[in-house]
Formats: C-alpha cells, sequence, structure tokens
C-alpha cells in the first residue's frame, strides 16, 4: 500500500490554527496589558495568567499554525485554507469553521472588508474556485452551487429565501446524509456573482450591538458551496462526475452573560448560543475521548449540520479567534483549550465520485428571480 493510502485509510485530523487580534480602541485606551505571545516559529502560542505577578505562570499550547496581530487576511488563507479549496476543486468535502468569543475577529477572519488586502477566507475562495475553473480545458465541465444558511435561536434559516425567518426542518438521507429541506441553491458562474449571494446573505443575517462588540453576530451561518465536475464524456461514455462541497462556518460568538450584561432577546440568543458551542465541546469531547462510541450530533441544530465536518467524510479546518487583553484571560484560555482538544479529532476525508451520474442540472432548484437579482 503506498504511503497515501496508508494515509487516507488511517483519515486525517482537524487542522487547528490560532489567530489573535489586535487590541481594539477601547483596549488601548483602558491600557490594557497584553498576556498572549504568538510564537510564530514554533507554531506555538503562550499566554500569561494576569493574577500572577511578573509572568511566572505561562501556558503553552502547539496548534498547526499560528497568526499574530500582524498577519494579514492573505496570510491566513494561503497559510491554512487554499489546501483546503484545492482539495474541495477534487471532489472532496471541506469546512473552515472559526471559532472563539465574542469579538474576536471570527467575521473579519470568514468575511472581512471590502478592499482587496482585507477580504477574508469567504471572497478569498470565490477567486480561487474561478481562477482553477478557467484554468481547466473545455473537457471538464463545472457547476458551482450556492447556499446560506443561519441557525438563529436553535431555527435553521435561509438566508438567501424572501422569507429569511422562516424556520427550515433538518432532515436525514441514508446515503447522502444531513440536508435541510426546501434551502435555496443557487447556481453561479463567477467569483463576482458568489460574492453578490454572499452580500444578499449577509443583509438577512441576525446581528445585534453587545457590551463586547458593536456587530454582534447572533447566530451561526453556514455559506456552502458545492462543485460538481463532470469529465470523460465522449461518443461511447456519458462521463463521470465528482462533488467537491465547501463549508464556510462563521459561528456566533462565546460570551459570559455577567460579562455583557444582557436582558431580553439578547440574554435569550446568548443562551441559545452558549447552548450550541457546548453541544459542539460535548460533540469534541466525546469524538476524541472515544468510550462510549455516541457522539450526541443531534443536541444541536448547528452539531447535526458540522457532523460530517466532526469525524466524518471532510478535510476539517478550524480557526480559533482570541483577543490580546488581560481581561479576556478566561475566555482566552477556554478557546484554546478547546481548539487544542479539537486536534484529535479524526475524520476519513474521500473522493465524491460517481462513475454513472452526470452533472444534474433538472435537480437544482435554480431561484430565477433570486438570479436575476444577484447578476442585475
Ligand atoms: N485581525 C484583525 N485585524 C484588524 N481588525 C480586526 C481583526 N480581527 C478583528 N478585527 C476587528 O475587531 C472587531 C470585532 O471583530 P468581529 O466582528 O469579526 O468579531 P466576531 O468574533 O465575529 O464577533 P461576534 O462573535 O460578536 O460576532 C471588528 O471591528 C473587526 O474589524
Amino acid at each position: 500500500m503506498s504511503k497515501s493510502n496508508q494515509q487516507s485509510s488511517r483519515g486525517e485530523c482537524v487542522k487547528v490554527v490560532v489567530r489573535c487580534r489586535p487590541q481594539n480602541r477601547a483596549e488601548t485606551a483602558a491600557s490594557l496589558r497584553s498576556i498572549v505571545s504568538v510564537v510564530t516559529s514554533l507554531k506555538q502560542i503562550d499566554v500569561e495568567d494576569p493574577r500572577i505577578p511578573s509572568g511566572a505562570d505561562r501556558k503553552t499550547f502547539s496548534f498547526d499554525s499560528v497568526y499574530d496581530v500582524e498577519s494579514s487576511q492573505h496570510q491566513v488563507y494561503h497559510g491554512s485554507v487554499s489546501d483546503v479549496v484545492a482539495s474541495v476543486l477534487h471532489g472532496y468535502n471541506g469546512t473552515i469553521f472559526a471559532y472563539g468569543q465574542t469579538g474576536t475577529g471570527k467575521t473579519y477572519t470568514m468575511e472581512g472588508g471590502v478592499d482587496e488586502a482585507s477580504k477574508g477566507i469567504i471572497p478569498q475562495s470565490f477567486a480561487q474556485i474561478y481562477t482553477h475553473i478557467e484554468e481547466q480545458s473545455h473537457e471538464v465541465q463545472f457547476l458551482v452551487r450556492v447556499s446560506f444558511l443561519e441557525v438563529y435561536n436553535e431555527e435553521v434559516r435561509d438566508l438567501l429565501s424572501k422569507d429569511s425567518k422562516r424556520a427550515l426542518e433538518v432532515r436525514e438521507h441514508r446515503s447522502t446524509g444531513v440536508y435541510i429541506k426546501g434551502l435555496t441553491a443557487i447556481i453561479v458562474k463567477s467569483a463576482k456573482e458568489l460574492e453578490k449571494v454572499l452580500e444578499v446573505g449577509k443583509k438577512n443575517r441576525s446581528i445585534g450591538a453587545t457590551l463586547m462588540n458593536q456587530d454582534s453576530s447572533r447566530s451561526h451561518s453556514i455559506f456552502t458551496i458545492t462543485v460538481e465536475m463532470l469529465e470523460g464524456v465522449t461518443k461511447e461514455s456519458s462521463g463521470h462526475t465528482r462533488v467537491g462541497k465547501l463549508n464556510l462556518v462563521d459561528l456566533a460568538g462565546s460570551e459570559r452573560q455577567s460579562r455583557t450584561q444582557a436582558s431580553g432577546e439578547r440574554l435569550k440568543e446568548a443562551t441559545r448560543i452558549n447552548m450550541a458551542l457546548s453541544a459542539l465541546g460535548n460533540v469534541i469531547s466525546a469524538l476524541v475521548d472515544n468510550r462510549t462510541g455516541h457522539i450526541p450530533y443531534r443536541d444541536s441544530k448547528l452539531t447535526r449540520l458540522l457532523q460530517d465536518s466532526l469525524g466524518g467524510n471532510t478535510k476539517t479546518v478550524m480557526i480559533a479567534n482570541i483577543g490580546p487583553a488581560e481581561t479576556d484571560y478566561e475566555e482566552t484560555m477556554s478557546t484554546l483549550r478547546y481548539a487544542n482538544r479539537a486536534k484529535n479529532i479524526r475524520n476519513l476525508p474521500r473522493i465524491n465520485e460517481d462513475p454513472k451520474a452526470r452533472v444534474p442540472q433538472s435537480n437544482i432548484r435554480n431561484n430565477a428571480a433570486f438570479c436575476s437579482r444577484v447578476s442585475g
């Protein structure tokens, strides 16, 4: 057996990377001390306990990659994400998800800003996908579909639907796994169209101001790009398809309610967010400890939707976002411990190939009204 076959039969671990954002204005104004050191050459993060003077008690964690306050969006993408997107273009499933305390840069990392240098992972992946497609010969035909959902207060909502507040059902198919009944899938033909779809969906996302972040995402969002590739079509053969699926996940932030002083709707949201994140933590623990064999995927919508990305047929990268300030010590340690456990999750990614099928365009719900909005 070749080395690569041995590796694929044993699977591969979830890749875990950590990114520390720069101090924000409030932290600088309050002259807060930075307690996080990012040692890029050793792929380590050192955290000082601010309660112990002189930095005597430092905790060190190692990851697949670490990114400091100076790291650019481009460096994060090319260092930790572009390989997974390249695999999706060969027919693998890939998931990139951002995890961390509220206000630590998950949305910045995933979506980023408008100018070229501040574009996050999602728009950078659009460019990679379409550059690849344009480079291929006409013997390979591509069909790219996209969907965008959020999990808000334990309800799954379609961010690309006119009725984006309606709750959709999570279902499971014996062979294809978990899916959302009635979720809009839009066919896109260029990186520009993908960007327009992202913008439309973002406007429908549930966002609110908390004490810790003015534009806090109050939901978990999943942007999914499915790439079908049809090749080998000749007079004698109808060819075969490969299907790669890329999930780009921006989780809502974990937060201590005592710090956010939330009440009413914000408190309800925060409670649901924390519940889903602890369900995710329980899934990670069960996968790593593997004592009972039971993995509690069904405890939340989020864990059901991420089932294939954690312990399944997917190449997964977890980006743990942290802040540098001494006041965030507890949250930073909790994120790093969470991330440290996730390193031990094994997945079994394989190419999704069908020797008989053709690109099934007729099966795809192409929302004509939406498409004209997107391309108009
Ligand atoms: N690496 C970075 N460089 C520059 N600014 C950053 C960086 N990371 C985050 N920021 C800024 O910090 C603020 C909070 O970031 P962001 O909204 O992405 O956090 P979040 O983790 O998504 O929060 P929430 O969980 O509340 O949605 C934003 O103003 C963002 O632009």
